[in-house]
């Protein structure tokens, strides 16, 4: 498959994907800190910041260098033709939250773990030993315990009035700088008025013997890491410890790379192993990402549900809106579409209810052996999305399938059954409208059959994308054949690109939604195409709802190897 590329000619999201997709979807390797553009020569660039309890403090600081000297070095005409705003025009823009640019936000301070841990927006309590509990709590050293929510930056409980405290810190994309300054204050008042001997038995040190402590990595309780200055939009990404491009303005790109629109946060972290790789991707606030990134879980595409916390359920006009578009949809006859020849598109094809059990299998196979990781490229890129693929193996370095994944051994679970009928169904409900509309004896002929031996699952955040790209790994006979690849949508809405060329300036563009599938065989077999953004907030309510799936797109590609 050639997948994803953004300069047609390797993986997905690398030039074009023979090797698979992606056509250099989003910069090289530069130090384990960061992720630099540097390799088209075309005065690409990009910098990207990892998972900052990952990276040492060292590259961090070594990479803001590297930054400034690129900066210093690159010219104004080698930018992307979308993005062909001088450097000196974007500098001087006001409305633009980047910060300067010779010195990215807290690089050049040390930061100890526990400051990184709230640079990177997760939800973190000054220290464990710290957390006063009542008795009735002392059995946990991390507690997220009957929140109240103060202000939207922050959530602190203060509920019992025993002297418990504790302050989480939400996705610092979503939380006001004014809530986070203002939470500030709150944490040193509560500090203040907190009694030692309300500290919960387990942590029974005095508050005094904890700060003389040389082996914690505890800031001063007064004052919160950087929560006392104001923190643009931008320093906020950076804190998120996400990589993220300085500006999209200033992302010079291939021209087949241009397609990645949004190259803001997303994933992270070198993959390490399986069992060790993931990381912040979502920003959520939640403690997925920090916890499997120390214990080693795989990428999960739900979030947990916290029990205390009061979800606002969405209105009923909602939800019943949603089915009876759905209905209108199926009913109406529009929602099939022809794209192109053996191009086909079934418009809100699977059932709400369909798509919840989907997701919901979908996690827990990707939280197994052989689940969700993050797919990086020989040369140490990372795919802009968490993959996982079912049946066998598709690899982004070798851009090949093969019965294990070499990165960890692990064999790639089967694709269960009713994935598979559901394909065969999309497949027949094809042919019917084919065969209404054409003259053609055989919609074989326009459209082959095909029996999915392979699927590859790809989960988008917000941030994700995937590069123009040729899905050309299967087997010689299946290319030959052109049997088709078939694709289903679930969770946030996405542009989609596709076109006879990997340039993007000529790519049509489609908008996939929860519930499309989407169909490309015969003379549509070897198209180049890629997803040039996820539109945040256009999943529908009741799916997420009822599946808990993370914000952002889980896409499962079917095909015949
Ligand atoms: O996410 C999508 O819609 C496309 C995925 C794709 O092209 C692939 O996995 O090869
Ligand atoms: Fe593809």
């Amino acid at each position: 498959m050639n997948r994803r590329g953004a300069r047609h000619s390797s993986p997905r999201g690398r030039s074009s994907r023979s090797s698979p997709h992606y056509t250099n979807r989003c910069g090289s390797v530069g130090a384990r800190g960061y992720f630099r553009n540097s390799s088209s020569g075309r005065g690409e660039w990009q910098i990207r910041r990892q998972n900052p309890e990952m990276t040492p403090v060292e590259n961090i600081t070594s990479s803001a260098e590297n930054l400034k000297l690129e900066r210093n070095t690159t010219k104004v005409e080698d930018f992307s033709p979308k993005h062909q705003e001088s450097a000196s025009a974007i500098d001087s823009r006001s409305d633009m939250d980047i910060p300067s640019l010779s010195t990215p936000p807290n690089l050049n301070e040390k930061r100890t773990r526990q400051e990184q841990l709230w640079d990177a927006g997760k939800e973190s309590c000054i220290s464990p030993h710290l957390i006063g509990t009542s008795p009735a709590d002392a059995s946990c050293t991390k507690i997220f315990c009957n929140l109240q929510v103060g202000a939207s930056g922050y959530f602190r409980n203060s509920s019992s009035g025993r002297g418990e405290w504790q302050i989480r810190r939400q996705n610092p994309e979503m939380a006001p700088v004014e809530n986070i300054t203002s939470s500030a204050e709150n944490l040193k008042l509560v500090h203040n008025t907190t009694k030692v001997e309300d500290f919960c038995p387990k942590h029974q040190e005095s508050a005094s013997a904890i700060s003389s402590r040389s082996d914690m990595d505890i800031p001063s309780l007064s004052t919160p890491p950087n929560l006392n200055e104001k923190r643009t939009h931008q320093e906020q990404l950076w804190d998120a410890g996400k990589e993220s491009c300085i500006s999209q303005h200033l992302i010079g790109t291939s021209p087949a790379d241009a397609s990645c629109t949004k190259k803001g946060p997303s994933q992270s972290v070198v993959f390490q192993s399986r069992t060790s790789a993931t990381e912040n991707t979502v920003g959520d606030g939640r403690s997925n990402d920090s916890d499997s990134l120390q214990k080693g879980f795989s990428f999960d595409i739900c979030v947990e549900k916290i029990g205390s916390v009061v979800k606002l359920k969405p209105p009923l006009l909602l939800k019943n809106r949603e089915k009876r578009n759905e209905m209108k949809r199926r009913t109406e006859g529009e929602n099939i579409k022809v794209l192109r020849s053996g191009m086909v598109l079934l418009k809100g094809y699977l059932p709400l209810m369909d798509q919840v059990k989907l997701v919901k299998m979908c996690r827990d196979l990707g939280l197994g052996s052989g689940g969700f990781y993050q797919p990086g490229y020989r040369d140490g890129a990372q795919l802009r999305l968490k993959m996982m693929c079912l049946g066998k193996n598709w690899d982004p370095e070798t851009s090949a399938y093969s019965e294990e994944r070499p990165t960890d051994g692990a064999k790639p679970p089967t694709i269960p059954a009713w994935f598979q009928q559901l394909v065969k169904g999309a497949l027949k409900d094809s042919h019917a409208y084919l065969e209404s509309i054409t003259k053609v004896r055989n919609v074989e002929d326009i459209l082959p059959s095909m029996s999915p031996n392979v699927c590859i699952v790809n989960f988008y955040t917000h941030s994700g994308c995937l590069g123009l790209h040729r899905d050309k790994d299967e087997s010689q006979e299946s290319l030959h054949k052109r049997l088709p690849v078939v694709s289903f949508s679930m969770g946030d809405s996405a542009e989609f690109l596709y076109g006879e060329h990997g340039d993007i300036d000529s790519a049509e563009k489609v908008v996939l939604e929860s519930g499309d599938v989407l169909i490309f065989g015969g003379k549509s077999r070897h198209i180049f195409h890629g997803v040039s953004s996820v539109i945040p907030n256009t999943a529908p309510t009741a799916l997420s709802e009822e599946s808990n799936m993370r914000p952002g797109r889980l896409n499962l590609t079917f095909r015949e190897y």
